[in-house]
Formats: C-alpha cells, structure tokens, sequence
C-alpha cells in the first residue's frame, strides 16, 4: 500500500489530465491559474484549453527540439515516471566522478542493443548536453599554454556546412588554448593535422548525411547527436577516438539536459572529467535518474518488440520517415524549391533497406529571384535557420521536421501555398 508518494503520484496524474486540446500540455511546474498549471500552447494555439487556433499564423520550424517524440513518451508513462523523495541523493557525491554507475552500465547496454557505437574499449562521461561537452572536449584537446607557453595552440574547423554552436561557442569561449579557423575543407593538406580539431557531425546537421574526417590524421571529434536509427541507417559500428550522443536528439528529452562522450584515450579522459567537475560538478543526479529510466524503457522495448512499433527506434522512423515523405512530394509539385538527395539504405539495426527520415530539411530555392531562401519562407509565413547560419548559401534554407505534429503541419500548409505559387 502506498503512503507518502501518494500525494506526489495524485498531484502528478491531476496535471496530466489537464485538457489542452492535444495542442499543449500542463506541467507541475507550470504558471498556476486558480491554483491549477495552465497549458502551455503549442506554436499558432492559445486560450486557456490551447483550443483557439491564430489564422494565418507563422510557421516555426527553426529548432531542433524533437517533440514528435512526445507520443511514445505518453503511451509508456507507466514505465517511465520517476518520482522523486524530498531526500533522492542530496549529496554532490554520485558513483564515480559524479557520474551513476548504474547510468554507465544501461548507456553501454542501449549502444550494444542499437549497434550504433563500439563503447567496451572507452571512457564514458557524462554532460549536461552535447553543448557542455563539445567545450569541455575541445579544451580536453587543447594545450595549457600557461603551463606549456611554446606548444602549439589548436585549430578548430569543421567542415561547411556545419552546426553553427560549433564557431559560435568556440569563439564565445575563447580560451587560449585554442581558436577557430572555420572550414576543415581549407586545411586537408595541413602539414601538422594534429594540431587540428575536427569537428565531424555524422550524421550532418543540417543535411543528414553520414561523415568522416577529411583531414587526415586530425584530432577527430565525431558529434553523433543524431546517428540513432530514427534519422539514419546504422551503417556501421562508430569506433572513433571521441564520440558525442545527445539525449536531446535521441529520446527527445532536450529539457534534461543530458549528452555523453565516448573518449578512448585515458589521458583525455582525465581531463575531461576534471572539466565537467571544474565546470559543474557533473550532471544533475535528478536528470541522471531520469535519463536512467528512460534508456532502461528504450532496452527493454528493443529486447521485447525490436521491429515493432513498441520499439522506440521503429518508432521514431516511422513518424520521421512518413513526414520526409509528405514533405518531398509537396517539394516535388513544383521546380521552386529541392531538398537533399537522400537514398533508402540498408540498416545494420532494422536489418532491411530503409527509407530516408532525416532531422531536417536542406531546402534550396531555385528560382532566380529567390536567392535569400530564408527571407522567401518567411514571407511566406514561415520561420526557418538561413544557410547562411550554417556557413553555406543563402539560397539554402533549413526547416526542423522534428517538432510537435502541430508544428509539421503549419510548416507544409505554408510550404504549399509556396510551391503552388506561380513564377513571375
Ligand atoms: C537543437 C539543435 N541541435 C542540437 C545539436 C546538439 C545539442 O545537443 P544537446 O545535447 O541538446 O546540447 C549537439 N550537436 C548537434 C550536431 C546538434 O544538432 C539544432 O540544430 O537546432
């Protein structure tokens, strides 16, 4: 019989039953009105039920928030609720290096049940995000250059297009150790290639294509926020030197704020994990727990229906795969806009050929006239990151296909009246 959690557990099921009209939802710690958490509404929708729909609102498919994954989340609340004591790990203190044991062990376990990663022979760290650890992974890599004035300080490139955080928070930091110096496609030839950071994301955000380094011998850093198989095939086992996942990307959790690294040398280890205690003292042992069970649901799911679409991986594909289908024969009516080439491919995880389902579309404008994409979408009501961002043309625009089903249905009900539109 339950007795102090039951307050908790009601209080819980109370706000999840608040009716936001599948166009929002209540959260605990939403802003109260008359003592009960109002929804929070989704992109175009207000009102106190989130039922009141703007006409002719704008569009936005900027971020790369992956709440089209929300849906599973719902249909496996049982297993993944955590209810947290007033009590739960106060201490700074948590397994090793501030990070959970038992996290470690069910990370590894979800890489060997997907395929996607070789992690037996590395260091796991944990982060809060890819963002921390991207930083702390770079400055990892980077001389002390107080303690070794003469080493020579790193270059950090990557290759365009690229993730814009990645020139963003570099030169934010700018710590002495390293700089920015752009695209990696400059320096293939470098002489000293160890001096080189490459930032390497496979698949590539924005396009979603599978990468390698192209300088070689480079310190590689490869960034697989994205190389799960709901956004591409798992073509091979990862064995890189440092390798980067996002829970952000993976389960859709952007809010907990949890990234990992796989690092293979011990020396950079070291002094990552320093970083991370230096920075933060690790990651939030509330979010630890919460990451604990989400992964633990994903592996039982693989282990019991892989295939099905009680699968996260099967499931995450299909929604994916069916709007990259939608979207790509909207663009296909017309010689306005493309998209990215991407072709089915067999998938080490599904063990068949497998469509496209990409986390974004890499669209071109065409026509002559269009040459700010970005500014054509947003005449058109609809809000999206310019190419410019990511170091490529501004004839490129690139528009988030994994947000909320509201969100992909603003964005093609835009995106129609565009393509139907006659060439002046
Ligand atoms: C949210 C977006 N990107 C997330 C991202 C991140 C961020 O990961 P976090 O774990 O959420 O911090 C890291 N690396 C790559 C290549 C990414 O694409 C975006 O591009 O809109």
């Amino acid at each position: 019989r339950l007795s102090w959690t039951t307050k908790a557990a009601t209080e819980a099921e109370i706000v999840a039953a608040i009716d936001c009209s599948e166009h929002g939802r209540a959260y605990l710690d939403g802003v109260p009105v008359n003592g009960v958490p109002m929804c929070e509404c989704h992109n175009c929708y207000s009102g106190p039920s989130c039922s009141v729909l703007a006409s002719n609102c704008t569009a936005d498919a900027t971020t790369g928030d992956a709440m089209f994954l929300e849906k599973y989340w719902l249909h496996h609340r049982i297993n993944t609720a955590v209810l947290e004591s007033g009590w739960h790990r106060m201490s700074y203190f948590i397994g090793h290096n501030f990070m959970s044991d038992e996290l470690d062990k069910h990370i590894r376990l979800l890489h060997k049940a997907v395929g996607n990663a070789k992690v037996d022979d590395k260091f796991l760290v944990f982060g809060n995000g890819v963002t921390q650890l991207l930083n702390g992974v770079i400055i990892s890599l980077s001389p002390n250059v107080t303690a070794t004035p003469a080493a020579p300080i790193k270059k950090v490139v990557a290759y365009v297009p690229y993730y814009p955080v990645f020139k963003s928070q570099t030169k934010f930091f700018n710590f002495r150790g390293y700089e920015w110096k752009g695209n990696a496609s400059d320096y293939v030839n470098a002489p000293n290639p160890k001096d080189y950071i490459e930032l390497v994301t496979s698949p590539n955000n924005p396009e979603g294509l599978l990468r390698k380094s192209i300088i070689k011998g480079s310190l590689a850093v490869y960034d697989h926020a994205t190389y799960w198989p709901h956004y591409t095939p798992i073509k091979y086992t990862s064995d890189e030197d440092i390798m980067l996942f996002a829970l952000s990307k993976y389960s859709g959790h952007s809010g907990s704020r949890f990234g990992w690294a796989f690092v293979r040398d011990k020396a950079v280890y070291d002094k990552l994990t320093t970083y991370m205690a230096t920075n933060s003292e690790g990651v939030s042992r509330e979010t630890q727990l919460r990451t604990l069970k989400i992964i633990k649901e994903i592996v039982l799911q693989i282990n019991q229906h892989k295939g099905t679409v009680g699968d996260f991986n099967e499931y995450g594909y299909t929604t994916l795969r069916n709007r990259w289908i939608k979207l790509t024969n909207l663009v296909a009516q017309s010689n306005r806009f493309s998209l990215q080439k991407l072709s089915p491919e067999y998938c080490n995880y599904f063990k068949r050929v497998r469509d496209p389902s990409p986390t974004y579309g890499w669209l071109k404008c065409e026509w002559k006239q269009d040459t700010d994409c970005s500014a054509v979408l947003q005449n058109g009501n609809i809000l999206t990151q310019s190419g410019v961002r990511f170091e490529a043309s501004s004839r490129y625009a690139r528009l988030s296909l994994i947000k909320t089903q509201d969100d992909f249905n603003q964005l093609m009900e835009r995106l129609s009246i565009l393509v139907k539109a006659k060439q002046t």
